[in-house]
């Protein structure tokens, strides 16, 4: 079907995201470059849009200048729609709403969200945006993928427009429980936001079964109480006369790029542990600054480790490549300066002038370089309080081909409930995580390596053109 005024061009398939998959850099002498930009969606999403022909709609990650039109940037294969974000939108939409409210409120209340009008109002405007640049893009009966919490009410908004479109919506992150989800005063605003899709997906079933229950209680509606499983059982919600069907379907990521890079990185890890004075532990965090990330649990377990003598600081080195992230939100000021002052002490104490056993980056890293650091390591530490799914683990993970190496992991990622051969820990309970970090150090290297050929295994069997593939076959197949 395709109503009145729709445009008779377009694309037939279109990516919604907060972010282009190019960051806007303006140098000094006010030229203008686009970098791609970091961060697990982008990373995920930009090996499907090559293999298909599609247009992507997102932000920049620069703000505008009043009254200047936005630049389109030429990305090879993809059709770029950016959509202006003022300062001000910045502030309340995306620093505010976004990650002040709906971040901190989805990860477990790990620190305390803050409800303010004046960002919903931004947020809304923003949200309405998107969906009006997504419906000038899409072609009469396009198929439309919306991503993440910054665009909640997207899906409710194309609908009212383009009712002719195929609509799914992909949360990236937790989606939490109906007790806390309900102290959003927009509480039903947003359910009836992501209702506007034929699919939600979410990345594990327990965020789909939350969804569902949120549904019945908030809105009294009927849903499907049969068991969801990956990519395999869905769940439904009866509204306003349609079926939105709701799944699981863990993302992963290019897992044969990475196994290749990394293998082409060989002689760089060997260079970077002689750099690094090849130490006898050579342990790895790579993650955004993010007080999700539990970086600071990883730094506090080595104190533990290295006062009691379990690990030795002279033989031991950690590296903590952290990419700048959100830089203005106060919650991450704060992680920054603890996780700063933790490094500074760690190697005020064990360290020796020639010899600090930890080593911070707060800046981004070259991808080759990045990859030569996973084949490096020893032992991964991923430690997560909570976390949607983590692609680090499984890039670590394709990154060992030659299986080496152990995946030290928090149950509090998505990633662990495919990951169950990795070092798991409880990242609330000090013992368990020191437990679990000496244990990837120091057992024996046969039963390290039959756990790496699992898990190595995994993720080159479920990457990421499985996840698009499962998503955008299941959204289809209702058509
Ligand atoms: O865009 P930013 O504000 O710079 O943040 C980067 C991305 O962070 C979040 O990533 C999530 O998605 C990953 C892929 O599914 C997942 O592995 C991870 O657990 C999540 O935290 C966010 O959801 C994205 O929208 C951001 O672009
Ligand atoms: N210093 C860093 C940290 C992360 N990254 C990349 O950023 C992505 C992080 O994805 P993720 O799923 O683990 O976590 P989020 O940052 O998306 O929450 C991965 O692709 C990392 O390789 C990076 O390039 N440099």
């Amino acid at each position: 079907m395709t109503a009145p005024g729709h445009p008779a061009t377009g694309a037939d398939f279109v990516v919604v995201a907060n972010r282009l998959p190019v960051d806007k850099k303006v140098r000094p002498d006010g030229s203008v470059v686009w970098k791609r930009s970091p961060g697990g969606l982008v990373t995920a999403l930009t090996p499907t849009l090559e293999t298909r022909s599609g247009a992507w709609v997102g932000w920049s990650g620069s703000a505008s200048q009043d009254g200047s039109p936005e630049e389109k940037p030429d990305v090879e294969g993809i059709d770029i729609h950016p959509v202006p974000l003022s300062a001000a939108e910045v502030e309340d939409y995306y620093e505010g709403f976004s990650n002040a409210t709906l971040w901190p409120l989805f990860h477990d209340l790990l620190v305390k969200p803050e409800y303010r009008h004046d960002w919903w109002e931004a947020y809304v405007r923003v949200n309405r945006r998107f969906a009006e640049t997504a419906a000038s893009a899409a072609a009469p009966n396009a198929m439309v993928w919306v991503q993440d919490y910054q665009l909640l009410l997207v899906p409710a908004m194309l609908r009212e427009t383009r009712p002719d479109l195929r609509i799914g919506f992909f949360l990236h992150i937790p989606f939490p429980p109906t007790e806390l989800f309900s102290q959003l005063p927009w509480r039903t605003d947003l359910l009836e936001g992501l209702l506007g899709a034929d699919l939600l997906g979410f990345h594990l079933p327990g965020g789909a079964e939350n969804f569902l229950t949120l549904a019945r209680r908030l809105l009294g509606t009927r849903t499907s109480n049969g068991p969801i499983t990956a990519r395999e059982d869905f769940g439904a919600v009866e509204y306003d006369g349609r079926t939105v069907k709701v799944g699981s379907f863990p993302i992963s990521i290019d897992s044969a790029d990475v196994a290749a890079q990394a293998t082409a990185a060989a002689d760089r890890a060997v260079a970077i542990r002689a750099e690094l004075g090849d130490p006898e532990v050579l342990l790895l965090g790579v993650d955004r600054l993010d007080y999700t990330k539990g970086i600071d649990v990883r730094l506090a377990s080595l104190e533990r480790l290295f006062a009691s003598g379990r690990l030795d600081p002279a033989k031991t080195v950690m590296v903590q490549l952290a990419s700048p992230s959100r830089e203005r939100v106060d919650s991450y000021i704060d992680m920054r300066n603890r996780i700063e002052q933790m490094v500074g002490h760690l190697n005020g104490k064990y360290g020796t002038v020639a010899r600090p056993p930890i080593r911070y980056l707060l800046q981004p890293v070259a991808r080759d370089e990045l990859l030569a650091y996973f084949r490096a390591a020893d032992v991964m530490l991923v430690t997560p309080m909570r976390d949607g799914m983590n692609l680090v683990a499984k890039e670590y993970l394709a990154a060992r081909a030659d299986l080496g190496g152990a995946l030290v992991l928090s149950e509090f990622t998505g990633a662990a409930a495919e990951l169950g051969e990795a070092y798991l820990l409880n990242p609330y309970d000090d013992r368990d995580v020191d437990d679990a970090i000496e244990a990837a150090v120091t057992d024996p290297a046969e039963a390290r390596r039959e756990r790496m050929r699992i898990l190595h295994d995994q993720v080159m069997t479920n990457d990421v053109d499985l996840w698009a593939t499962s998503f955008l076959d299941t959204l289809a197949a209702d058509a």
